[in-house]
Order: structure tokens, then C-alpha cells, then sequence
């Protein structure tokens, strides 16, 4: 049955439990990272862990293992739950506390790992792409809670995700606050225009996606041009092509928009070469 691990004990899924005075739970104070598992091993890891270290200290929380026992910690949990193919979500919350904001009265931060099985899209969706819409919320601005951060406050997202599903559209594109095209509700956009891939910056309020990194290099093994730069709605509406990258959606083309047909409403060939790269490297 599944075993979830919590600060280094393993418990069914009845049993997993943290407390109420969790100030992950009181105020989404706390970090995670969402991780795939690809014939039985976590892919990219360390730049999965590397994010969630970045995340922790920009919120001054201390994860209380190293990253060496970390890694350990993952992989025995990977290997506990006897899964092929499926899915890490690893969570670092502040602890248990009084109730009030302050932090540093929270001493026990809990580390959280649960493998599971994932489906995030049925599989038309890669094969047909799917229909998105601009949502009115924007990305959380950078002065604000950065959304380099991989934190537990998620709301932002899921406002935008549930103006997306009232579209009846099942992902929802977010704007920064200066307007421009920034990433979707939980993974990372691309376009496709000329024969150049393009794709914001990650300095335009964006999540620095794992994905996103991992696309950026195949890109430049298949030498197609690549240009990181502040694009707008128009520059998606007069795309050839789009398509978004995660973790959990990993490469899904996107061929409207807005009511606007991108290029011909079929994912394009350059979007479907980088799939079938993506693909390749994951061994599926
Ligand atoms: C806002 C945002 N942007 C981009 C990504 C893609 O990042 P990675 O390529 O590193 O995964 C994310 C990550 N989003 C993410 C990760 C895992 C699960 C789920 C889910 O929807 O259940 C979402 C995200 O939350």
C-alpha cells in the first residue's frame, strides 16, 4: 500500500498526517517540488532539489537534512512505493507553531514525500493540443512573493485555473504585471514563429521550469534558433505554433488561444520534433 514519508518515517495514507497548527497548512508557508519518475528513477533530481533549496532560503525556512540525505530520502520513498512510472510531490513546510504569522516560532519544519501514480491530461490533448484562455489574474508580481518560488501559495494559480475551467478550457495563460505573456497556471509556454522558438525570460515573473531548461537544451542539440524574450498576447496570436512544459504536463502543444486558431489548430512540427526529443530522453 502506499507509504508516504514524513521527517523520515514511512505512513499509510490514513495515517499521514501534520498538524493544524502547520503553518504550511495555516499560510501556505512552506515550499515543494513536483517531480515525474521515469522507469522507476526521479528525472533531474538534483535540479528538482537545487530549486527547492533556492526556494527555502528565499523564504529564510531552513530544510533540516541535507540535500545528499535528501536524495537518499526521495529514492527510498521512489523505491518503497515500487513505482515504474508516476510522480513525486516533495514538501518542505515551516512546522508547527502559535498562531500569528511569526516563522520563527515554528521549530520542526516537516518534510513531506509522496510518490503516486499521475494522469494530469488524457491523451488527445497531446495529440489534438489543447485550448487555452488569458486569465484576468495575473502572475504574482516579483516584488510581491516572487514567483520564482516554488512556494505552497498557489492561490494566484488557482484563480487564474479556475477562470480557465469556467472558459471550459483546462489550463488558463497568465500575464506578469507589466501586461506581457509570463506562463500558464502551472507550466511553462513556448511559440513557435519562423522556424525560432520563443519563450519569456525568466526575469519576465516566471517559475524557472525544469522543463522549460530541459526543452531549451534539446532545442539547441536539434539547432533550432531560440530567443528567451518579453512576448504579448499578439505575439501568441500570430504564433505558428505553441506549446506548454512542466513536470506534470511535461510537452502539450496548445492550438487556441483566445478563440484564435494558432497556425493551422494542428501541433506543429517543431513542436512535435521536441516532443518526440523529450520523449526520446525520459525513455518513453
Ligand atoms: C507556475 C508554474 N510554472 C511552470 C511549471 C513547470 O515547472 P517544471 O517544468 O519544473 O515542473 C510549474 C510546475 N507545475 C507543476 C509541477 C508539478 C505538478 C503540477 C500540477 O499541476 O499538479 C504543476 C508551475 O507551477
Amino acid at each position: 500500500s502506499q507509504q508516504i514519508y514524513i521527517n523520515g518515517e514511512y505512513f499509510g495514507r490514513d495515517d499521514a498526517k501534520v498538524s493544524v497548527f502547520d503553518h504550511g497548512l495555516l499560510y501556505g508557508d512552506g515550499v515543494f517540488e513536483g517531480m515525474r519518475i521515469y522507469g522507476g528513477k526521479v528525472f533531474r533530481l538534483r535540479e528538482h532539489l537545487k530549486r527547492l533549496w533556492d526556494s527555502a532560503q528565499a523564504i529564510a525556512l531552513t530544510i533540516p537534512i541535507s540535500m545528499d540525505q535528501m536524495i537518499l530520502d526521495v529514492n527510498a520513498t521512489v523505491a518503497k512505493n515500487d513505482l515504474e512510472n508516476g510522480y513525486i510531490r516533495l514538501v518542505v513546510t515551516r512546522g508547527a507553531g502559535p498562531l500569528g504569522l511569526d516563522p520563527f516560532r515554528c521549530s520542526h519544519p516537516q518534510i513531506i514525500i509522496i510518490a503516486d501514480t499521475i494522469k494530469l491530461y488524457p491523451e488527445e490533448f497531446y495529440q489534438d493540443g489543447l485550448e487555452l484562455v488569458t486569465a484576468s489574474t495575473i502572475r504574482n508580481h516579483p516584488a510581491a512573493l516572487s514567483p520564482r518560488i516554488k512556494s505552497l501559495n498557489y492561490l494566484n494559480n488557482i484563480m487564474a485555473k479556475i477562470e480557465g475551467l469556467k472558459a471550459g478550457c483546462v489550463e488558463a495563460l497568465m500575464l506578469n504585471h507589466k501586461g506581457e505573456v509570463a506562463e500558464c497556471t502551472g507550466d511553462n509556454l513556448f511559440l513557435v514563429r519562423d522556424g525560432v522558438l520563443i519563450t519569456p525570460p525568466v526575469d519576465a515573473g516566471i517559475l524557472e521550469g525544469i522543463t522549460r531548461d530541459v526543452v531549451l537544451e534539446l532545442a539547441a542539440q536539434e539547432k533550432i534558433e531560440v530567443r528567451e524574450i518579453a512576448i504579448t498576447r499578439y505575439d501568441v496570436y500570430v504564433a505558428d505554433e505553441c506549446f506548454l512544459t512542466g513536470s506534470a504536463a511535461e510537452v502539450i502543444p496548445a492550438v487556441k488561444i483566445d478563440d484564435r486558431t494558432i497556425g493551422d489548430g494542428t501541433p506543429g512540427p517543431i513542436t512535435r520534433k521536441l516532443t518526440a526529443a523529450f520523449r526520446k530522453l525520459v525513455g518513453q
